[in-house]
């Protein structure tokens, strides 16, 4: 049996003797894309600095296709974006491509290439001091594809992206991931990774609180569903008084139910006939479904 891409068991690490990462375990399977969530603090670069093989765990056990972190065969595997990219400004995105081809004994032609891949083979002979903010990450993200990586650590990859640069980051993602590569990224912008990974991983204080998909972790969750009836001003009074909801302004009208009452308020909405002029029907976001596992309160409207 291929051994997995990367398991994590039972993984603690302190620092002052508080656990930055504690008791974490989980494993990632080939083409995978996950997103790896958590507050400020909460441990997503500590667990990346131990896959990478920088930090050891003070107890517990990581292998990266079988092998320990660190190790020639891990390191080969695994290719990294940190958060802050930086790059020497008077080199030119190609011979920064060249150098890491170098540092990482891959070719550096093929390296360069990486540029068209990432859109920026009209600026590969520019130095990197004139580079956009979304143009450095793409070339970080070039770096990191050098060698066919099958482990890509992403870490908060498009903080500081305008929406283009985040979408052609993404289409470069799924194409790593559609040839096999596994993608774990950590990230803030839980709306963008809603519709971008697979899987999602949620750390609170250093330990994994969730890990599932996210129509799988929406149905644990069991947060409510949020119905907005819309009447009008002769009949919401009516309305909230039938159906038991909450007045939002003259004419609209909100209910919160359990996913398994959906249906039936549905009905008792549509019974209420020509009194109601609409309905919306709003499924917990991420956001809700993230606060809700690492204990933040809901949010107030
Ligand atoms: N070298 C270190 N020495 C002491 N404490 C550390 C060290 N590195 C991390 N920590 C602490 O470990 C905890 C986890 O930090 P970590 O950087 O892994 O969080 P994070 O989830 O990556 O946060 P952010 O989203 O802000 O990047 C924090 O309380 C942090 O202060």
């Amino acid at each position: 049996m291929t051994p997995a891409v990367l398991t994590l068991d039972k993984v603690t690490k302190c620092f002052d003797r508080r656990p930055a990462v504690d008791a974490v375990s989980f494993a990632l399977a080939e083409g995978e894309r996950i997103a790896l969530l958590g507050h400020n603090g909460a441990g997503k670069t500590t667990l990346f600095k131990m896959i990478l093989g920088f930090l050891r765990p003070d107890t517990g056990a990581l292998a990266v296709f079988g092998a320990r972190p660190g190790t020639a065969a891990a390191r080969t595997a695994i290719a990294y974006l940190p958060e802050a990219v930086a790059f020497h400004k008077s080199l030119t995105g190609e011979e920064v491509l060249r150098y890491y081809a170098r540092l990482k004994g891959e070719d550096a032609t093929r390296a360069v290439s990486l540029l068209d891949r990432v859109g920026l083979a009209e600026a590969g002979r520019r130095r990197v001091g004139t580079y956009s903010k979304g143009m450095r990450q793409r070339l970080g993200l070039a770096q990191a594809l050098i060698g066919r990586p099958r482990l890509v650590l992403l870490d908060e990859p498009t903080s500081g992206l305008d929406p283009i640069s985040r979408q052609n980051f993404y289409e470069i993602v799924e194409e790593v991931a559609a040839r096999g590569a596994t993608v774990l990224l950590s990230s803030h912008a839980l709306t963008e990774v809603e519709a971008k990974t697979d899987r999602i991983l949620i750390l609170s204080h250093g330990r994994l609180v969730a890990d599932d998909t996210l129509s799988r972790l929406r149905a644990q969750a069991r947060l409510p569903i949020r119905l907005k009836v819309q009447g009008t001003e002769e009949t919401a009074a009516e309305i909230a008084e039938r159906l038991g909801g909450r007045r939002l302004n003259g004419r609209s009208v909100e209910l919160l139910c359990d996913p398994s009452d959906k249906v039936a308020r549905l009905a008792a909405i549509t019974a209420l006939g020509s009194m109601v002029a609409d309905v919306d029907v709003t499924l917990p976001s991420l956001d809700d479904i993230y606060r809700h596992f690492s204990g933040v309160a809901p949010k107030e409207d």
